[in-house]
């Protein structure tokens, strides 16, 4: 009983997913898709049609009928002939347009789980990258839904229709030749799923390949790989990960050839054998030869429809595999923070009035292993409103961190951050990333315009030109800009028409401009003059000092020149705070933060 209940649960699940998968597929395009079906119904019935006919001519001429019905009856088989040449390219091309809109439903579908993807919880998994590449490559196979499916359901109909008209003359022959076809079903339901398992298991080589494919051939590392050598040897690691790969995909192709011809034989034999009794049959007067000529016109039918009967149903299985995966991973892209009930959170405050304050806050990511350190432990600090607070320590310290807590990107896994006195979780998240603005360690670097690439910083907002000049003006970029063949229309990326790449200064210029443009209530300053010049370091510590006025700041920096600035600097050690203090106050405690400053002063007296 409980069998009986798991497998109509699993039916159930099964029905709802290929309907998801129809909407998905469909919704945009609902004309197209009626259409497709019409036609589709139509060319299922032709090969139904044509040994029908052929019988009832065959027969007629046989028996001397009339020459008008047989006239009429030749007509109509010979339109059965011709009809398929000219309907199926019409399909084709109906086909062809649903798998564009229906590739770019998925598209949308991805990236508005994209969308939905608030902070970095699921993003810097490890596994993300696998399930995105997935879920990517799931896009071509949902495209095909409308074909696969619409193709198995008229293969379904003419096999169905020719086998009745086959019982017709033996129900034996009907039922021995829709059984041959059993096995291969089964078998290829079974192949389907073990190339998936080989696909699925191989994603993460096949990310792999991608990556060696890609550093040899673009401008990512193309020092390091040419001053080192490294083409030969990522060409090996790319053979290495390939022969493994393909091994295992050729042995699978091979044992399913061997499957598939096996089943083939067999389905040969059934139409060989009903062949025979056929001709049996008429011989002794039992059929008539009209019969013969139906059957023998019947059977080249159904070869086709049989065998691609014996195939569909595996791909169409194959297709639910990936439907599953498609919407596992998009139904998984919620946010990983806590939020406030919709339309309740508050409104992010224009200006801090108390600032931002961690208590007793401890960080684990997500996918450390069982019984690691917290990178972050019992942080209490206070970032005051209207104040600049720097944050340094050594590598790996927990500083970017910290900025990943402060920003939202994480929850922290104990204690809490408050804003104003409230937990920053009772926030509008989009009012409280509104009012957020700076630049980050790994700022991006957009293939769009060097004008485009400073007014994305206004996020929905649009920014006008004279916004955008301003925020270049006080980071320093408009003297970027003007260098460029078409000032703020150029397009930053060499592969572009008109394009061209910056340095990584400039591009850390344009994007401190970025995270200027908006009036953000908390700035922050992840690394911010880490490629800049001495002069542009000390203009833009000067420009920071007026615009950080009245904002919450935080700035992270291993370059004391612009540490010092700051009103409270905070000393992570190993994810602890363990000094805090102005730079004088540090300076006379003699402890780690003087220390440091010593030694990065001391080599330039
Ligand atoms: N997404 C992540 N998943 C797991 N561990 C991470 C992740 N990001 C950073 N870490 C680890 O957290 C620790 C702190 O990293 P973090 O980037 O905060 O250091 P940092 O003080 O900013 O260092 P740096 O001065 O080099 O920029 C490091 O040990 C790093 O390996």
């Amino acid at each position: 009983m409980s069998a009986v209940r798991g497998l109509a649960g699993r039916v159930r699940s099964t029905a709802v997913l290929y309907a998801r998968g129809a909407r998905l597929a469909y919704a945009h395009r609902p004309g197209l898709a009626a259409g497709t079906l019409a036609l589709l119904a139509t060319t299922s019935l032709l090969p139904v049609l044509q040994p029908w006919l052929l019988g009832e001519v065959v027969d007629g001429l046989g028996q001397g009928g009339g020459p008008a019905t047989i006239t009429l009856l030749a007509a109509g088989y010979a339109l059965t002939l011709v009809l398929p040449a000219l309907l199926v390219p019409v399909r084709q091309s109906l086909d062809s347009s649903l798998d564009a809109h229906a590739l770019g439903a998925v598209d949308r579908h991805v990236l508005d789980a994209g969308g939905r993807l608030v902070d970095l919880t699921r993003i810097e998994r490890p596994a993300f990258h696998d399930e995105a590449q997935r879920a990517t490559s799931s896009a071509s196979w949902v495209s095909r839904f409308g074909i696969l499916t619409q193709q198995t359901a008229g293969q379904g109909v003419t096999v169905l229709g020719l086998l009745l008209l086959v019982a017709g003359l033996s129900p034996w022959v009907a039922v021995a030749l829709a059984v041959s076809v059993v096995p291969h079903l089964v078998a290829y339901r079974r192949m389907s799923w073990q190339q998936w398992q080989t696909m699925a298991d191989q994603s993460r080589p096949a990310r792999e390949m991608d990556y060696c494919v890609r550093l040899t051939t673009s401008a990512d590392g193309a020092k390091e790989v040419r001053v080192f050598g490294l083409g030969e040897w990522f060409l090996r690691r790319y053979q290495r990960l390939f022969r493994a790969a393909y091994g295992e995909v050729r042995r699978l192709r091979l044992r399913h050839l061997a499957v598939s011809a096996g089943f083939g034989l067999l389905h040969a034999l059934a139409l060989a054998g009903g062949f025979w009794y056929v001709a049996h049959q008429a011989g002794a007067g039992r059929l008539a030869v009209g019969d013969v000529a139906l059957y023998v016109n019947a059977v080249v039918q159904l070869e086709a429809g049989l065998f691609g009967l014996s195939m569909s149903p595996g791909m169409v299985f194959e297709l639910g595999l990936y439907l599953r995966q498609l919407f596992a991973f998009t139904d998984a892209a919620a946010p990983g923070i806590a939020l406030p009930p919709a339309a309740a959170g508050l409104p992010a405050p224009a200006r801090h009035h108390e600032g931002v304050d961690f208590t007793d806050v401890a960080f684990t990511y997500p996918n450390a292993s069982a019984g690691s350190e917290p990178i972050l432990r019992g942080v209490n600090a206070a970032l005051p409103a209207g104040t600049v607070t720097a944050v340094v320590g050594d590598n790996g310290a927990g500083k970017s961190t910290l900025v990943k807590l402060l920003t939202t990107m994480y929850d922290p896994t104990a204690g809490y951050l408050r804003l104003d006195g409230r937990p920053l979780s009772a926030y509008d998240l989009a009012s409280l990333r509104a009012s957020t603005g700076g630049v980050f360690q790994d700022f991006a670097r957009f293939a769009l315009t060097a004008g485009e690439n400073i007014a994305v910083g206004a996020g929905d907002a649009t920014a006008t030109p004279e916004q955008i000049r301003a925020a270049a003006r006080a980071a320093g970029a408009d003297s970027v800009v003007a260098t460029l063949p078409d000032d703020y229309d150029t397009p930053l990326i060499r592969t572009f028409d008109g394009g061209v790449d910056l340095s990584g200064g400039q591009w850390q210029k344009l994007a401190t401009a970025r995270g200027l443009l908006r009036d953000a209530a908390l700035v922050v300053l992840d690394e911010p003059t880490a490629a800049l010049d001495v002069d542009a370091e000390r203009r833009l510590f000067d420009t920071f000092r007026t615009l950080l006025a009245g904002r919450t700041g935080v700035l992270v920096s291993h370059r004391f020149s612009t540490v010092r600035m700051a009103d409270q600097i905070l000393v992570l050690e190993n994810g602890v705070v363990v000094e805090a203090g102005s730079h004088t106050d540090l300076l006379a405690l003699d402890g780690r933060y003087a220390a440091m400053f010593e030694m990065q002063a001391g080599r330039y007296r």
